[in-house]
């Protein structure tokens, strides 16, 4: 016996020594239990024994595994909380006696473990170090691998990456249950309730990545607050923009927050939708897709960022004091398309030349700067339309930047106005950002309007107030309608609410015909103000 013991003094690795017989038959099977032990569950990534305490890489590990489970972001474990942690991990939740008990263990033995009755990070610690001191290694091993950490307590690429199939020509969008997630992550973060992210709020989303996914160009892409702050709809607007163009690193962000584990769905693979294919959109002229895309070519220098920057809200003033920090050659930001929230995505192609590549003609709407103080932009314009668009199913709209400077001739052999007409393009939209308040936003509600409905001969792209477009979009921002709209979804709600006791054939019947005839009335309208058009 006092060998054993000095033979663990001595080698702080060996986790257990057994005395066995294979003639006599004695601890076979103690042998084979802590053999596979310690393949199975090894302390060695866990724990220094010579510093008696848990090595970093598992103190970050159990950190972020904390900060997940602590769902209010207020640095404590409550019970809900540590029950999920409980529930998460084991499947079983813990009785409230247990709970007790735990608490006094670590009451007893640190003194910062327990704040106002709910666990800190601190005794949460304390509780793995001690599963593992007591030779309970499976303990904490198995809450760090429900959380997606291998052997290396690296997150490991299953947990990262889950499979997802996404065929040609369709798209990837977040469902109503990421939104929802990511509503909350936000609110959870935002604890001053500006609504709007300061920089400690936005790097305490992501303390628990292993890098800062998002960099300094998210400012310039996303909607932001006066003080240059990350608004809530800039936030979910980022997240749109990165499910969109890049659906597995989008997962991966995912993954780091821990998104299946919290929302209990198999992988986070669930957050995502995916489109069905653009081609079978055309066919059938309908859409269920929220997110669009709108590439913006140009000759150097027309205003394509100062456009990006318009439709964030940033005038001309803005967007020059912020230019050199933080350029982006995207934007997003929602758009009410006939009532509806869409997301428009604007792409800054950054290119002199005419050569484009196949990615780059790729959209749902191509637009087109021209300066019209510049007498050599409109030609570059001029050359893509021809050279890429003329026989293509991508709509295509024209605009005339910078209109508060001196109109000049452009230098091409048609005038921009006759160049559209000649190749059945709408008429170029005259635009400037050189205002003293917020930018216009009625040219991205016509892109938005022509990349959702493409087949539309919405060729009247003005502000004259009268056409068809202007006509639907004002009926649709009436008042009343908003008010009719607000009040059956009011009555929806209530009938989610009281449908436990309510019998079906009131509430429910009156909000469903509602709905549906709203719905009929609305979409027989725009129809037939479409076909006049
Ligand atoms: N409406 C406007 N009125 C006057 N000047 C403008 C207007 N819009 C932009 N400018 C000026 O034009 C310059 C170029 O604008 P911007 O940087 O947006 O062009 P760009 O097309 O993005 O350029 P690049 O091709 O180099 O990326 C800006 O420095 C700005 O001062």
């Amino acid at each position: 016996m006092e060998m054993i013991q000095s033979v663990m003094n001595q080698y702080s690795e060996v986790e257990a020594i057994v005395e066995c017989s294979a003639r006599a038959l004695r601890n076979i099977s103690e042998v084979f239990f802590y053999a596979q032990k310690a393949v199975l569950h090894p302390s060695g990534p866990l724990y220094c024994p010579e510093e008696k305490q848990l090595k970093p890489e598992c103190v970050r590990a159990l950190t972020r595994v904390f900060r997940i489970c602590d769902l209010d972001n207020d640095g404590l474990l409550n019970d809900t909380e540590l029950n999920f942690f409980q529930r998460t991990c084991y499947r079983i939740p813990l009785a409230p006696s247990t709970v007790e008990d735990v608490k006094n263990v670590v009451r007893r033995n640190v003194q910062n473990g327990i704040g106002g009755n709910s666990l800190t990070l601190e005794g949460f610690l304390f509780l793995h170090t001690l599963f593992v001191q007591r030779g309970r290694h499976e303990t904490t091993w198995t809450a760090l691998r429900k959380f997606g950490y291998n052997d290396n307590l690296e997150l490991s690429n299953d947990f990262l990456y889950p499979p997802l199939k996404v065929p040609m020509d369709c798209t990837t969008e977040l469902n109503h249950y990421a939104y929802l997630f990511l509503q909350a992550l936000f609110e959870k973060h935002d604890r001053n309730r500006d609504q709007a992210l300061r920089p400690e709020q936005l790097h305490s989303i992501f303390a628990i990545f292993p890098f800062m996914p998002w960099g300094p160009d998210v400012l310039g892409t996303v909607t932001t607050n006066d003080n240059g702050w990350i608004t809530q709809q800039g936030f979910l607007a980022q997240w749109t923009l990165t499910a969109y163009l890049d659906v597995y690193r989008c997962l991966e962000y995912l993954g780091h927050l821990g998104y299946h584990l919290v929302t209990d769905s198999p992988t986070q693979a669930s957050a995502i939708t995916v489109t069905r294919k653009k081609k079978i959109d055309l066919q059938k002229k309908q859409t269920q897709r929220n997110v669009f895309l709108c590439n913006l070519f140009g000759f150097k220098g027309v205003g394509k960022s100062a456009f990006l920057q318009a439709f964030l809200g940033k005038n001309l003033i803005k967007y020059l004091q912020m230019k050199e920090e933080m350029g982006s050659h995207y934007a997003i930001n929602t758009v009410p398309v006939y009532g509806q929230d869409k997301y428009l995505l604007l792409h800054e192609i950054g290119t002199e030349s005419e050569f484009l590549s196949s990615r780059d003609l790729h959209c749902d709407v191509a637009c087109f700067l021209y300066d019209t103080s510049n007498p050599i932009s409109f030609e570059h314009c001029a050359n893509i339309i021809r050279q890429h668009f003329v026989d293509s199913q991508v709509p295509c709209v024209v605009v005339a930047t910078k209109s508060d400077l001196q109109e000049v001739k452009q230098y091409y052999c048609l005038q921009p106005s006759a160049f559209c007409r000649k190749y059945r393009l709408p008429l170029p939209v005259v635009y400037s950002c050189q205002t003293t308040g917020t930018p216009s936003t009625d040219i991205f509600l016509k892109l938005a309007t022509v990349a959702v409905y493409p087949h539309s001969q919405l060729d009247c792209l003005c502000n004259c107030n009268k056409c068809t477009l202007c006509t639907c979009q004002n009926i649709l921002r009436l008042g009343a309608l908003r008010d009719l709209r607000a009040r059956l979804l009011a009555a929806l709600q209530i009938r989610n609410d009281r449908l436990a006791n309510t019998h079906p054939s009131s509430l429910w019947l009156r909000a469903t015909l509602g709905a549906a005839l709203c719905a009929i009335l609305s979409f027989g309208v725009i129809r037939i103000l479409l076909r006049r058009s």
